[in-house]
């Protein structure tokens, strides 16, 4: 469904390390993967490559069996339709209703009125908000709101659903229900890809774990635990990968280290 070989993404001639490099990777229809990371490796560009906003400066993607350096610009909104895409700040319109936010994506597709009113029900069903549908998004939860942006990702019917994020805004009781949305979508056959910090979703929900670090993946774990990883560069300049739990009191350690030094100066 989505396949990267040997794709690298530079984005200014002369950056000096690549925002991708050298990924192949494949995730095949109905997968659910996450796609994690520290911040700057490399999440963001790689959806941003899936929905051709960007091509590849090396390599080739495909979605859906189409090489996306060698579609025409002009084929791009077809593709799009085939992906929905929920944002980490849920991107509504605040002067509209639940229903007609939803309605939105499938108008600016040429959908007709009879189809409008027998998808957008639909859609918020599978998310849990028939009930809301006359409400504006100022009247809903964070969960909730995030969960209208869902619906409005998959009520053209998409067969990958992207998130960047989803739950980035949310807590914990708001993240969960999100993340039991998107399962459910899952199951029903989307194929999903969720960009994410939140390691401890990644842990509960055993499902594909694709770690990327500067640009390159450095972990690909089907139904695998989610251990943070980070690289020490020791006095002597040697390089040290640690794994799980010290590579957070690393991380912790250095970040305390830092904020002292921000202090001090
Ligand atoms: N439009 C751009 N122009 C130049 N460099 C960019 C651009 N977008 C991203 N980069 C660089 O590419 C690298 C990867 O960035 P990217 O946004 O893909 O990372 P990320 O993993 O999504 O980070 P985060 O978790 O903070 O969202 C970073 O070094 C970033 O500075």
């Amino acid at each position: 469904m989505i396949k990267f070989e040997n794709v690298s993404m530079v984005y200014e001639p002369k950056q000096q390390n690549a925002a991708l490099e050298d990924v192949s990777i494949e995730i095949d229809r109905g997968e659910f993967a996450f796609l994690v990371g520290e911040s700057g490796s490399g999440k963001s560009t790689f959806l941003s490559l899936v929905l051709r906003e960007k091509r590849s400066t090396g390599g080739s993607v495909y979605v859906a069996g189409q090489n996306l350096n060698r579609i025409p610009s002009r084929r791009v909104p077809k593709l799009r339709r085939d992906i929905g895409f929920v944002f980490q700040d849920f991107r509504l319109l605040r002067e509209r209703t639940v229903f007609d936010n939803v309605a939105f994506a499938m108008e600016v597709i040429g959908a007709s009125r009879a189809q409008i009113r027998e998808r957008v029900p639909d859609a918020l069903k599978m998310v849990g908000l028939e009930d809301k549908a006359r409400r504006k998004p100022t009247e809903l939860s964070g969960g909730e709101q995030q969960r209208v942006g869902i619906a409005r990702a998959i009520v053209n019917r998409p067969s990958i659903l992207l998130a960047d994020e989803p739950t980035g805004n949310l807590d914990r009781k708001n993240s969960i229900e999100v993340m039991n949305v998107l399962n459910r979508i899952n199951q029903n056959g989307t194929t999903v890809l969720m960009a994410t910090h939140a390691h401890e979703l990644v842990s509960e929900y055993r499902h594909r774990v694709i770690e990327l670090s500067r640009g390159q993946v450095i972990r690909d774990e089907i139904d695998g635990q989610y251990a943070p990883m980070t690289t020490v560069v020791n006095q002597d300049g040697s390089r040290e990968l640690l794994v799980g739990d010290s590579a957070v009191e690393y991380d912790e350690e250095s970040q305390v280290a830092e904020e002292k030094k921000d202090e001090d100066q």
